[in-house]
């Protein structure tokens, strides 16, 4: 099929109110999610506007393939709607689109619509594993300058798709508090170590992508099928305790700094509401070794990268209190990605290792080349010696109690309907 098709056209009119030209979810964008209207079970649901489309209500009004996908929308997790593979996403899509884009179906769909601000949005999949990578090139650069002045870029880094395994358990759902961890700390003139609360907590700018159909053990996803096997992506937030991680974290890496929390935003934007935003691959640095054959194809060189804007907004409890609005961090591209996401997924099942539905990638710290789009606070306070001033008179180096920090993510292209991925945020309470 072509990269776009009558789901991406610009003018296309939804009778839903308020979904023209929502900044987010138009109808062009139709992300998967676990929603509770009141009184109700989670269920799957899709967003349009400032409603919610319950699945399995509509799954009657759709034939074939497309209803057969909207049924599994009855169940309390996407899991198996993802596992359905990218065919029965893209079916789900158009039923969805020919329903919301035809006036005389309004009345037979109505009762299947509920307002967003009336819903409790739920961790949209049942997360299977937790892998975190590290391809924003210039973030690991910032951090390496940090943790290891005399090798900030270790020699694998151009070769292999660094990651580390972190844990599914801890993955939460946009909203609510984030606890301060406690941890062993070690101050670098201190001769022992002290257990206590994090005093360097920091947020990570990422992107979750979503495995959706995975792979037999033994039977590593060839590097040209891997987008196949993405269901779509969120907005992910690697809390991270910067005190703990320089402490714990050799010779092994993250371990307790960075599996207390991590936050996703509540709506998948499937690959196919993305195909418009996709673009070459930047090029590499000349003098850069070329990837080994297995993370290259052609194809995904002229089109595996992504035009997704990421956004990071701070609003302090003293802000709050004083009618302030949200300041921003930080703000950076997808496109500062040194491996493609499906370099990632070829990299990660190379081994044999089988991924399944449910399986969480993180992209790692999408920071850019410029100061304002550092992806954490270790970055924009230069390891804690330059603090941040904030509207009202206020400085920060890392993460204060009460701080909520909101992540925002959008994509915009000439002649498409801009989409969104919604928020993630989170706020910081006391250690418990
Ligand atoms: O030791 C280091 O160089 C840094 C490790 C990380 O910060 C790991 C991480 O979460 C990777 C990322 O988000 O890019
Ligand atoms: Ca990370
Ligand atoms: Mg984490």
């Amino acid at each position: 099929m072509s990269r776009t098709d009558v789901t991406h056209d610009p003018a296309a009119r939804c009778w839903v109110p308020g979904a023209q030209a929502h900044p987010d979810f138009p109808v062009q964008n139709l992300p998967l999610g676990i929603f509770s209207p009141p009184g109700g079970e989670a269920r799957g649901g899709v967003a349009i506007g400032d409603h919610i489309l319950d699945l399995a209500a509509v799954a009657p009004l759709l034939e074939g393939q497309a209803a057969t996908a909207a049924a599994l929308g009855r169940q309390g997790t996407l899991n198996a709607l993802l596992s359905a593979g990218s065919e029965a996403l893209r079916a789900l899509r158009h039923g969805l689109f020919a329903l919301l884009t035809d006036p005389a179906r309004e009345a037979a769909a109505q009762a299947a619509l509920h307002r967003a601000s009336d819903c409790t949005l739920h961790l949209p999949v049942a997360v299977s594993e937790y892998t975190d990578f590290y391809s924003g090139i210039h973030h690991a650069v910032n951090v390496g300058k940090l943790f290891r002045p005399d090798a900030p870029l270790l020699p694998n880094y151009k070769f292999v798709p660094i990651g580390y395994h972190g844990r599914a358990s801890s993955v939460r759902v946009s909203g609510g508090d984030v606890l301060r961890p406690r941890g062993q700390v070690k101050a670098p003139d201190a001769d022992m170590p002290m257990f206590g609360p994090c005093r360097r907590l920091d947020y990570e700018m990422e992107m979750a992508v979503w495995i959706g159909s995975g792979n037999a053990p033994g039977q590593p996803i060839p590097i040209g099928g891997a987008s196949g096997h993405v269901a779509g992506l969120s907005i992910l937030n690697d809390w991270s305790a910067r005190d703990i991680q320089a402490w714990e974290y050799q010779p092994l890496g993250p371990f307790l700094a960075k599996n207390f929390h991590t936050s996703v935003s509540p709506w998948i934007v499937t690959m196919d509401a993305l195909a418009p935003f996709r673009t070459a691959q930047p090029p590499r640095p000349e003098g850069d070794p070329a990837p080994l054959p297995y993370l290259l194809d052609e194809a995904d060189q002229a089109a595996g990268a992504f035009g997704v804007t990421m956004e990071v907004h701070i609003l302090t409890a003293a802000m709050r209190a004083a009618g302030l609005p949200p300041h921003r961090l930080s703000r950076g591209s997808m496109t500062a990605m040194y491996w493609t996401i499906a370099q990632l997924v070829a990299h990660h099942s190379s081994n044999g290792c089988n991924l399944r539905t449910g399986d969480l990638l993180g992209t790692g710290t999408l920071s850019g080349e410029m100061a304002e789009s550092r992806g954490s606070l270790l970055e924009l306070s230069e390891g804690g010696r330059q603090p941040i001033a904030l509207p009202g008179g206020e400085q920060r180096t890392f993460l204060e109690d009460g701080d909520e920090l909101i992540m925002t993510a959008f994509a915009q292209a000439p002649g498409f309907a801009r989409i969104g991925f919604g928020e993630c945020r989170g706020r910081i309470a006391p250690a418990p």
